[in-house]
């Protein structure tokens, strides 16, 4: 890969004496995307706060753009779109109200707001209060945040969970519309069939440590039909 736009070299976490995860390499090109997979606590959340600038990791570096948080935090968090899988949104806030909130840290106009209301199909909810919305509206906007900037990464916390299957094939379609406008994507799932779909990428984690990596294809190759739930099982036996 000549020029990735993520580049991480080493990186790791540790707290106190307990490791998180251990020292791992990523490279994502633009125009590519990445699944995170592995069982609960493997790592894949730490990853991606270390990348996105949340969490600071204790060994590597990380590169966006070629840029790190420490040279210019602001320039850095530019090139990232995160949405996160446990966000506490402000109490009494409409669907439009949060999302101008988020355009106005960005600098993002209201027709772009509108624009990506009516991408998530939160158009009509738009002066309705986030509290009511099911699980799977709210991971609709918090979709809507991560976009509304369009930034070169993407990166995505569990982005499936609570969606239904209309909304699981339009996820697919509009990664494929980001990939295809040359944004990188990285996003962790439970979900080894939309792994299957989007990624070009896709790393396993154990542990927090990297257990499995290749191309769909390769696994493929490897494991036949529903290769990602094949090799989730062997890699994580
Ligand atoms: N703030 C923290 N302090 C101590 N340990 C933590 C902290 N955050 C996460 N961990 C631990 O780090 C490990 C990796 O957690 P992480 O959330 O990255 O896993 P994950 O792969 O995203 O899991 P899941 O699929 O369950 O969401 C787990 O053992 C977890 O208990």
């Amino acid at each position: 890969m000549a020029n990735p736009l993520v580049l991480a070299t080493g990186i790791g976490k540790s707290i106190k004496k307990q490791t998180l995860v251990e020292p791992i390499d990523l490279k994502v090109a633009a125009g590519e995307v990445l699944a995170l997979c592995g069982g609960n606590g493997a790592g894949k959340s730490t990853i991606l706060r270390m990348i996105a600038g949340i969490l600071q990791p204790t060994s590597g570096e990380i590169q966006v753009n070629g840029l790190t948080w420490a040279g210019n935090r602001a320039q850095f968090a530019r090139q990232i779109g995160y949405m996160p899988d446990d966000y506490q949104f402000t109490q009494g806030l409409t669907a439009m109200e949060a999302l101008s909130f988020w355009a106005s840290l960005r600098g993002v106009d209201k027709t772009r707001v509108l624009e990506t209301l009516a991408i998530v199909g939160l158009e009509e909810k738009r002066h309705a209060k986030v509290q009511t919305f099911s699980k799977g509206m709210r991971q609709r906007l918090l979709f809507a945040q991560a976009i509304l900037a369009k930034p070169p990464l993407l990166m995505m916390d569990e982005p499936t969970n609570g969606l239904d299957p209309y909304w699981m094939d339009e996820f697919v379609r509009l990664i494929r519309e980001v990939k295809r406008e040359g944004h990188a994507v990285i996003f962790s799932t439970h979900q080894l069939p939309v792994a299957e779909e989007v990624a070009d990428q896709v790393i396993f984690l154990n542990q927090g440590k990297k257990c499995g990596e290749g191309s769909v294809e390769q696994y493929r190759a490897r494991y036949g039909d529903h290769p990602l739930h094949a090799a989730f099982r062997e890699v994580l036996a």
